[in-house]
């Protein structure tokens, strides 16, 4: 089976810099309600696994040494929480998933967990968790510290803060804790509830999890790096992982080495559901399809994109030259986008301009254009490649390019028996895995032993 996520963030054009200026681009009209249900009930008839929100919580003023062009070209800016949308989007859809990306750097693990435990009730156990720990030094500079920590002394905060969180999830209250005796006029039972008491070099926490328990109690765990500690981040706690890159020679290995860190973390292979970036361009014929490729290129904005890559890599782009070879640098910003495009493979070589018209539809993942078939085709060959379970498709135009998956992809896809004909009952984590808790090899569950009362 093939599945599939949608690629979306609170804010106007993710990932296809330019394209707001498309006459029917809704993007713009992220600040509405009607975007994001509209949306949900789209993904749902799609039958997709669910829509990966992706945030920042700092500007990209990498370019240029200013946030001038990424505000110019809504280079992820203005961008809105993520987490917010989510009851609206649960209130119209009974299956669609939602993995949401909060940046643990700057949020206390106490009032995360609660949100997420909040979200997981609201939504009958749909919720999910992208982890990330950021790679904006400008968001760093927002939160009163001069720059982002470290690279690795990131997931090494990740790593403590996970804990905390599990704890709190897994082992501050039993599962038969919530009484709701009426005639006994006892609604939750003391002696099943506790306090998780943590003491590291980051955090120090004694308390009661302030939500009872939810569908899932932990959320569903994504994550996205692919550095070598990113990677053991993503062996240890990952349940979906995604992965992004322009070609089948970048992401394979990546896929390979994740799987394989899995397994030397005492997990299985496929305990990992691995989803590559990816945009569709697709239209009943190839020659329509490519007509409308070409038509959206003319709204890409080179400016845009080269400020997206610059905040990504830690690297001002506005200082090389536009036929200039990309080369490798490495930097407290995230490791894997700079990768992408110099050492990942060795055999392609990138210009300033190339890395901008690819980075213009999609971002960094290939763009897969023609008639159904066509891209289905595509869709086969890639998997095969690359042994990913799935793709996290970007749009082009929203929701057109939603909308033309669902009404194109999806039945063809179905027809050759690789998609889902119905989703599973249940919350997100038994859709996906069989099960509503983690698996008894994940940390989390390790958490759930706790002792002693509050
Ligand atoms: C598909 C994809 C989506 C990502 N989404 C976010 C995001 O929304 N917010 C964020 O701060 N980082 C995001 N990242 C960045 C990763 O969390 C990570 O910081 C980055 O890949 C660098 O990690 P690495 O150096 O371990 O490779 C994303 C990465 C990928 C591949």
């Amino acid at each position: 089976m093939i599945r599939f996520n949608a690629f979306e963030m609170n804010c106007v054009g993710h990932q296809s810099p330019g394209l707001w200026r498309h006459p029917r681009d809704r993007s713009g009209d992220y600040n509405t309600l009607a975007y994001w249900t509209d949306l949900a009930r789209l993904l749902e008839r799609g039958g997709f696994d669910g829509v990966f929100l992706a945030d920042v919580v700092g500007l990209y003023d990498v370019f240029g040494g200013s946030p001038a062009a990424a505000l110019r070209q809504a280079t992820q800016v203005p961008v809105n929480d993520p987490l917010l949308v989510v009851p609206a989007m649960a209130a119209v859809t009974e299956h669609l998933g939602f993995g949401v990306t909060v940046n643990l750097s700057y949020e206390v693990p106490y009032l995360l967990a609660r949100r997420f435990t909040t979200l997981d009730h609201l939504t009958s156990g749909r919720i999910g968790w992208n982890v990330v720990t950021g790679y904006l030094d400008s968001a760093a500079r927002a939160m009163g510290l001069d720059r982002q920590r470290a690279h690795d002394d990131r997931y090494d905060l990740a790593e403590e803060y996970m804990a905390v969180a599990y704890a709190l999830w897994e082992g501050s209250w039993d599962d038969d804790a919530v009484r709701r005796d009426r005639a006994a006029g006892v609604y939750a039972d003391p002696a099943r509830v506790r306090a998780i008491r943590h003491e590291g070099p980051h955090f120090r926490v004694e308390g009661v999890h302030l939500g009872e328990p939810s569908p899932q109690r932990t959320p569903v765990i994504y994550q996205a790096g692919t550095s070598p500690k990113g990677r053991g981040f993503a062996a240890r706690h990952a349940e979906c992982v995604f992965v992004s890159g322009p070609s089948p020679q970048v992401i394979a290995p990546r896929v390979a080495a994740l799987r394989q860190a899995a397994v030397e973390e005492g997990r299985r292979p496929d305990d990992l559901l691995i989803y590559a970036l990816a945009t569709l361009v697709v239209a009943e014929t190839d020659a329509k399809a490519q007509a409308k490729l070409d038509e959206y290129r003319s709204y890409v904005s080179h400016e845009g994109a080269l400020a997206l890559m610059s905040g990504w890599t830690g690297v001002d782009f506005s200082t090389l030259d536009l036929d200039a070879e990309v080369r490798h640098v490495e930097n407290d910003a995230g490791r894997s986008a700079m990768d992408n495009v110099t050492r990942a493979d060795p055999s392609r070589v990138w210009t300033v301009r190339e890395v901008a018209e690819h980075v213009g539809i999609g971002g960094i993942g290939p763009v897969f254009c023609g008639s159904p078939a066509t891209v289905c085709d595509a869709l086969e060959a890639f998997v095969a490649a690359t042994g990913i379970d799935g793709f996290n498709l970007a749009y082009a135009v929203a929701h057109e390019t939603f909308a033309d998956i669902v009404e194109f992809v999806v039945p063809e896809l179905q027809r050759r028996g690789r998609y889902p004909m119905a989703y599973r009952d249940g919350p997100l984590r038994r859709k996906l895995f069989g099960r509503d808790r983690v698996d008894p090899a994940h940390p989390a569950a390790r958490h759930r032993s706790v002792t002693g009362a509050a």
